[in-house]
């Protein structure tokens, strides 16, 4: 592949390609260039005042220079996406210049080509949260990335940080990894206006095949919900892979197909029939565990179980321990993301993945906040644990650690700084400061003092 000519960006003088090998598997440089999408809201540097991504970066890049001096170093290319894209490539375009345009080139306003170039060479990018309008305007650029590029894997991991006072008293029990459909189902955006043509069409056409006013009146809007079995297949094959490779002991297959018959519950039996198709001596089903060996998961055998999605969200809740990792459509997954994340103290540190066979952007949970926007205030810890998959993902297992232990360390010592009393100096943002008892959210530190301290504690 040849690299890309860019309109406004300028590629990094140093630093090598991730690239895949014939054999399927990435092959790491030590200098990975990494290109790096800052993001809306509190993802941006606004006026000087550094954004969540900005204080990620530092972190991760100092764990990489105490794990490995100058033998490796991620080197950032930054690119842009949102309102930064927006500025620096259509300056001067105003709402409703904007809005005059079809979905496609408001999209391209907000996700310049460069930006796409850039990544399809590179293949690998940490991206910071991206603003989508409500009810109308261009769709998710979010989305719209993770099908361009096929990441079909969003991967969700949550645990429990010890020193979080966490509401839940089950936080401690809490480690899960979320692994949701990225490329179908609702999420698609096949949509159909109320009143437009087309929906009068789709209309028109389910009357045809018997649908009648009583579950389908003329006014509706209209959404699609394709789920076939191949994008099902290959997440849930991603998931078990994921719970055999790191000895997790079971996988769930959460779904509503008592509703959604052929969509939904369709996705609980492809994912039952891969299970044993492919893995059939190394798992086994939760019915065979009870018809079979007495209720008792045999050792070594990872377990597979199905959970209807309204069961599965009191579940997570009540009986958190009885969760690993969990397989889920598109909508579910995005649902159950932010709920498993509050369990153990907010989405702030609710990291991501989004993974295909041919690139990852790595992403938080989370959104632009965007009532934090500029005020260094909001968590920088999603990011940056969804840095430390990135490094995961390089085999740099060493800076993950160090990190996921400083971060572990940050939190202790705000913990018993709390335990104290109130009124205690606190080195976590507002969104864990607010949940010890006495401290509100004005005991909050900056997101860049959060990170400095991170950065303090893996020396
Ligand atoms: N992948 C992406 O880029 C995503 C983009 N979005 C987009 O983001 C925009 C805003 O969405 P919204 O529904 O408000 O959801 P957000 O996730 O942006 O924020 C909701 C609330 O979550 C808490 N929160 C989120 N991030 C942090 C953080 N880093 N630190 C501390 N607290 C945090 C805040 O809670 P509190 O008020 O309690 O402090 C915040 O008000 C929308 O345009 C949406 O489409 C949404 C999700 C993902
Ligand atoms: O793209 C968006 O705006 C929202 C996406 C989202 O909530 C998610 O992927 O979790
Ligand atoms: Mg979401």
């Amino acid at each position: 592949m040849t690299a890309p000519t860019y309109d406004k960006l300028t590629p990094p003088t140093s630093g090598s390609r991730v690239t895949l090998g014939g054999d399927g598997k990435w092959k790491i440089p030590d200098d990975p260039i990494v290109v790096l999408i800052k993001g809306d809201g509190i993802g941006a540097d606004v006026n000087g005042v550094p954004g969540i991504s900005t204080a990620a970066v530092k972190v991760l890049d100092a764990a990489v220079q105490a794990c490995y001096g100058a033998k490796r170093k991620i080197v950032w290319f930054d690119a842009h996406a949102g309102d930064v894209a927006r500025a620096l490539y259509n300056p001067g375009i105003t709402d409703d210049q904007v809005k005059a345009l079809d979905e496609n080139g408001q999209r391209q306003v907000y996700l310049p080509d460069d930006t796409l170039k850039a990544f399809d060479y590179y293949k690998v990018g940490l991206k910071g949260p991206l603003t989508t309008p409500i009810g109308g305007g261009f769709r998710s650029i979010n989305v719209f990335l993770r099908f361009k590029f096929d990441l079909y894997g969003c991967v969700r991991p949550v645990k429990y940080f010890k020193g979080v006072d966490a509401p839940n008293r089950n936080a401690n029990k809490v480690d899960m990894c979320i692994f949701r459909e990225n490329t179908e189902d609702v999420y698609c955006g096949i949509e159909f206006k109320s009143g437009s043509e087309r929906a009068k069409k789709l209309v028109a056409f389910l009357r045809e095949m018997g649908y009648g006013p009583d579950v389908l009146l003329d006014s509706a809007g209209i959404g699609i919900k394709p789920i076939s079995p191949e994008r099902s297949r290959r997440l849930i094959r991603m998931a078990i892979q994921y719970a055999l490779d790191k000895k997790c002991p079971s996988v769930t297959l959460c779904h509503k197909g008592n509703i959604m018959k052929f969509t939904e519950g369709a996705f609980k039996d492809w994912g039952y029939e891969l299970a044993k198709a492919e893995f059939r001596d190394k798992i086994v089903t939760e019915d065979e565990v009870y018809k079979d060996h007495g209720g008792k998961t045999p050792a070594g055998k990872l377990l597979i179980k199905d959970r209807i999605a309204d069961s599965m969200f009191q579940q997570i809740q009540l009986r958190p321990e009885e969760y690993s990792v969990i397989a889920t459509p598109n909508l579910n997954g995005d649902y159950l993301s932010d709920a498993v994340a509050a369990l153990t103290g907010g989405i702030g540190l609710a990291a991501g993945a989004n993974i295909g066979d041919g690139a990852a952007m790595f992403e938080a949970t989370h959104g632009t906040a965007p009532k934090y926007t500029g005020q260094n205030r909001a968590n920088p810890g999603a990011v940056l644990l969804s840095g430390v998959l990135l490094l995961e993902f390089l085999g740099w297992f060493e800076a993950a650690k160090l990190v996921n232990e400083a971060v572990e360390k940050t939190f202790s010592e705000a913990e018993e700084t709390a335990k104290k009393g109130p009124g205690g100096k606190l080195h976590v943002t507002y969104d864990i400061a607010r949940q010890f008892p006495g401290y509100g959210e004005q005991a909050g530190a900056s997101s860049t003092a959060f990170a400095d301290r991170i950065i303090e504690l893996m020396k």
